[in-house]
C-alpha cells in the first residue's frame, strides 16, 4: 500500500512530502514527494493532510470487565481509533480490578477480538485497589501488564507504597501513581476556588494531589523504581517534579489536554460533564502544566478516557462520578488551541503524544521510520467541525466541550498497516 503526496514532519519540524509505503504492517519506504511514488493494489491520495505516527494514550478507561454500559474494549477501542490512537493503557479499575493474570489475559483477549487498536494493560497495585495488601506483581508481569497503578484511587499508606516500588523496580517495571490523599479532599467535587465558594461546594486543595507527589518522589529516590505520575494538575506538583527530575530521579509525568485548556471559573455551572479528577484548578496551574509540558517536566499528553453513562452523569455536581472521555476530541483540542493559534510547534504536540510515551514506556512506535510498525494517523488540519457528543464511537457522551470548533480532525487510522478508522467508511 502506498500513502501518496502526505505531509510528514521531518527531524527539524518542517513539513515535507512524502510518499509512505506500507508492507507486511510495517513502514518498508519514504520515498521524497519528487520522485514517482509507484504502483501499489492500494494508493491512498493524501495530498494536503498530515501524516504523523499512530497516537499513543497511556492513560484510558476502557471499563470492561463490569461495567459495560459505559464502554467495551471494543468500543473504547473504536473511538480511539477514530481519535487518530493507535496504541492505548487501560486502567485496572474495572470489575474485577485487574489485580490477577485471568483478568489481564481477559483484556488482552478483548482487545484482540475487536482488532483495532494496540491495548496495554495495566495491573493494580493493591488487590481489589483497597490498599491494603499486594498483588502479585510477578504473575502479572508475566500475564502482560505493562505497570502498576491503583488509578481511581491514591495509595493512602506510604510503606504501600515503598514496598510496591522495590517489588517494581526488582521486575523493571514502572508505577503509576494517582496522586491523591484522601484525607485532605473529604467531599470535594470540585477544586477549591470562586465555583466552589459560589455554589457552596467543599473545595478540593491543590495539596490533596501535590502532597502525594512529593511523597512518592522521596521514596522513587529510594528504591530507584521508575516512577510515573497520572493527570498531572497543580503548580506544586510540576515544580516537585522539574526539581526531582533536576537531581536525576526517575520520574516521568503526563497532562491531560483539559487540565492544559480549562480551569475551575470555566465551569459553566452544576454540570457534572465538568467533574473530574483531578478536578479543573485554577488558571494559574493550568499555566504552570503548559509550562510544564513545554519544558518537558511533563514527558506526555494523555487523555484519561473516563466513559460514565447519561444517568450516571446527571446525578449532579455532587453525586455524578468523576471523568469526561477524552479519544475523539484530544488532538483536535489541543491543535487548534495551541497551534493553529501559533502557540505552539506542530512538532511538539505530535512528540508529547507519540515519541514521547513511546520513549518513556519503551514503546517499538511512535516513530515515522523505515521498519517501524505501521501504526499511522492521517489528519485534515484545514476541516472545521463541531463537537457533537451525538457523533461519538464511545458510549460516553460526558464532554465539557460540546460545540466546540475545531480543526485538525482524524480522518484515517492505521494499525500495523490495516485500516482501524476511515472518515469515508
Ligand atoms: N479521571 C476521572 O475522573 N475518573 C477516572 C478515575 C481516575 O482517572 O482517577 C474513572 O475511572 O472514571
Ligand atoms: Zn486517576
Ligand atoms: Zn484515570
Amino acid at each position: 500500500m502506498i500513502i501518496k503526496n502526505a505531509s510528514v514532519l521531518n527531524q527539524e519540524g518542517v513539513l515535507e512530502r512524502k510518499h509512505i509505503v506500507l508492507q507486511n504492517g510495517v513502514i518498508s519506504a519514504i520515498l521524497d514527494g519528487a520522485e514517482a511514488a509507484g504502483e501499489a493494489a492500494d494508493t491512498i491520495e493524501a495530498e494536503g493532510k498530515l501524516l504523523i505516527p499512530g497516537l499513543i494514550d497511556m492513560h484510558v478507561h476502557l471499563r470492561e470487565p463490569g461495567f459495560e454500559h459505559k464502554e467495551t474494549i471494543e468500543t473504547g477501542s473504536r473511538s480511539a481509533a477514530k481519535g487518530g490512537f493507535t496504541t492505548i493503557a487501560c486502567m485496572p479499575n474495572t470489575r474485577p480490578v485487574t489485580d490477577s493474570p485471568e483478568i489481564v489475559q481477559f483484556v488482552k483477549d478483548k482487545a484482540r477480538e475487536a482488532g483495532l487498536v494496540k491495548v496495554l494493560p495495566y495491573a493494580a497495585i493493591t488487590k481489589n485497589e483497597l490498599g491494603r495488601e499486594l498483588t502479585d506483581f510477578d504473575a502479572l508481569k508475566e500475564a502482560g501488564a505493562i505497570g502498576f497503578t491503583d488509578d481511581g484511587v491514591g495509595v493512602q499508606s506510604a510503606q504501600m507504597m515503598k514496598d510496591a516500588m522495590k517489588l517494581a523496580a526488582k521486575l523493571d517495571m514502572p508505577v503509576i501513581a494517582h496522586c491523591e490523599d484522601n484525607s485532605l479532599v473529604e467531599g470535594g467535587c470540585v477544586a477549591e476556588g470562586r465555583f466552589a465558594e459560589k455554589h457552596g461546594l467543599i473545595g478540593i486543595p491543590n495539596e490533596s494531589e501535590a502532597i502525594h507527589v512529593g511523597r512518592d518522589i522521596l521514596l522513587a529516590e529510594a528504591t530507584g523504581v521508575h516512577y510515573h505520575v497520572c493527570h498531572v494538575s497543580t503548580e506544586q506538583s510540576v515544580r516537585l517534579i522539574r526539581q526531582a527530575k533536576q537531581i536525576g530521579i526517575k520520574v516521568t509525568a503526563e497532562v491531560c489536554p483539559h487540565h492544559l485548556l480549562l480551569a475551575e471559573e470555566d465551569i459553566p455551572g452544576l454540570d457534572a460533564n465538568w467533574k473530574m479528577n483531578p478536578p479543573l484548578r485554577s488558571r494559574r496551574d493550568v499555566e504552570a502544566c503548559i509550562e510544564g509540558l513545554l519544558d518537558g517536566t511533563l514527558d506526555m499528553i494523555v487523555t484519561d478516557h473516563a466513559p460514565h453513562s447519561e444517568e450516571e452523569k446527571a446525578k449532579g455536581m455532587q453525586l455524578a462520578p468523576f471523568g469526561i472521555v477524552g479519544f475523539e476530541t484530544a488532538f483536535p483540542l489541543l491543535y487548534t488551541a495551541f497551534v493553529a493559534t501559533g502557540k505552539w510547534d506542530l512538532s511538539l504536540l505530535v512528540q508529547r503524544m507519540t515519541a514521547d510515551p513511546a520513549r518513556v514506556f519503551r514503546l517499538n512506535t511512535g516513530t515515522l521510520a523505515v521498519g517501524a510498525p505501521a501504526d499511522l494517523t492521517l489528519i485534515d488540519l484545514e476541516q472545521e467541525k463541531e463537537v457533537d457528543p451525538g457523533a461519538f464511537a464511545t458510549k460516553g457522551r460526558n464532554t465539557p466541550f460540546t460545540g466546540w470548533k475545531l480543526k485538525g480532525w482524524p480522518v484515517m487510522t492505521w494499525v500495523d498497516g490495516q485500516t482501524v478508522w476511515n472518515e469515508n467508511n
